[in-house]
């Protein structure tokens, strides 16, 4: 397999630990870094190629491409890819909240033939959501807790003092397209959620600041025609990046894994 890479950060190299790990890591590798990272990963990762344009990720030829750099990348990759025919499985799910880009990366991969996969990242039970919505959805709540500090740097801090944190603060409620917008690094989870079931105005979303957690929560309530089911899932933050669950780099290796399997799960 010939795997293109865009982001070469948490996710990024865990990802790639993980497919040497389990004896699937690609044949070749292509990764897009920015202009100013092109260095930096050269010495990182000598037996890959890195460029730093669409068009020289796509005259490389990869089988697939994975996203894990942020919703900027997926705005301004992720179109060329899915035109030029490409499978791309992405992490940042919430840069589909802005609906003229999700309307893009549609027409993009409608022209080109390129088949855009959302991974479902640090969360799970996506795949009965998504097997439920057409029985009807009721309702679809989601709620993100993770520790004070996975906050850090997102609109949760003008708002709270995240470092004096004693007691759990839920600081937003709203739509997952509301919290997918404004916690861009944090709500991808609610964004995944909302397009698997009930859609980016009707899913419900509470983020919380918890001093009580050291995993990063997230917990899924469904009710729908067919069945209901309440999931709650813990994980571990990446040691780079407390605010990204290793749980997501294990569902990108997945996707990955399965695209060399004769039997996929
Ligand atoms: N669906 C999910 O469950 C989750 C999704 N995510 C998404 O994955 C993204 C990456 O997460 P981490 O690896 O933890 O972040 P990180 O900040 O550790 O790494 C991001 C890397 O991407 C690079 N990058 C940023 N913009 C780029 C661009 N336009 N082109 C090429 N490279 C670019 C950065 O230089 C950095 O090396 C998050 O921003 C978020 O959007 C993160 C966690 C969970
Ligand atoms: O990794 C997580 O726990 C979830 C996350 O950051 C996101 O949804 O963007």
């Amino acid at each position: 397999m010939h795997l293109g890479l865009i982001g070469y950060g948490a996710i990024g190299q865990m990802l790639q630990e993980v497919l040497e790990r389990e004896g699937m890591a690609p044949a070749r590798l292509t990764l897009l870094a920015r202009a100013g990272s092109v260095a930096r990963v050269r010495d990182a990762l000598p037996q890959a190629r890195v460029v730093d344009t669409v068009a020289a990720l796509v005259a490389e030829g990869p089988d697939l491409v994975v996203e894990c750099a942020g919703h900027g990348a997926v705005r301004d990759h992720v179109p060329g890819l899915l035109g030029a025919g490409v499978e791309c499985v992405i992490a940042s799910i919430g840069a589909l909240a802005d609906a003229g880009l999700e309307a893009e990366l549609q027409r993009a991969a409608q022209a080109g033939g390129g088949r855009l996969v959302l991974s479902a990242g640090a969360v799970g039970g996506i795949d009965l959501l998504a097997a439920l919505a057409p029985s009807g959805i009721e309702t679809v709540r989601y709620t993100g807790r993770k520790p004070p500090r996975a906050w850090a740097g997102s609109p949760a801090e003008a708002v709270l003092d995240l470092h004096n944190l004693t007691a759990l603060a839920t600081f937003f409620t709203g739509t997952a397209r509301e919290a997918a917008r404004d916690y861009p690094k944090n709500a991808n989870v609610a964004a995944t959620v909302a397009l698997a079931g009930a859609g980016f105005d009707r899913t419900e979303v509470a983020l919380v600041a918890d001093p009580g957690v050291t995993l990063n929560t997230h917990e899924v309530s469904v009710r729908a025609g067919a069945g209901a089911f309440d999931i709650r899932i813990e994980g571990r933050g990446a040691p780079g990046n407390p605010r990204t669950s290793v749980a997501t780099v294990y569902a990108l290796a997945r996707e990955v894994m399965n695209r060399q399997r004769a039997r996929v799960i």
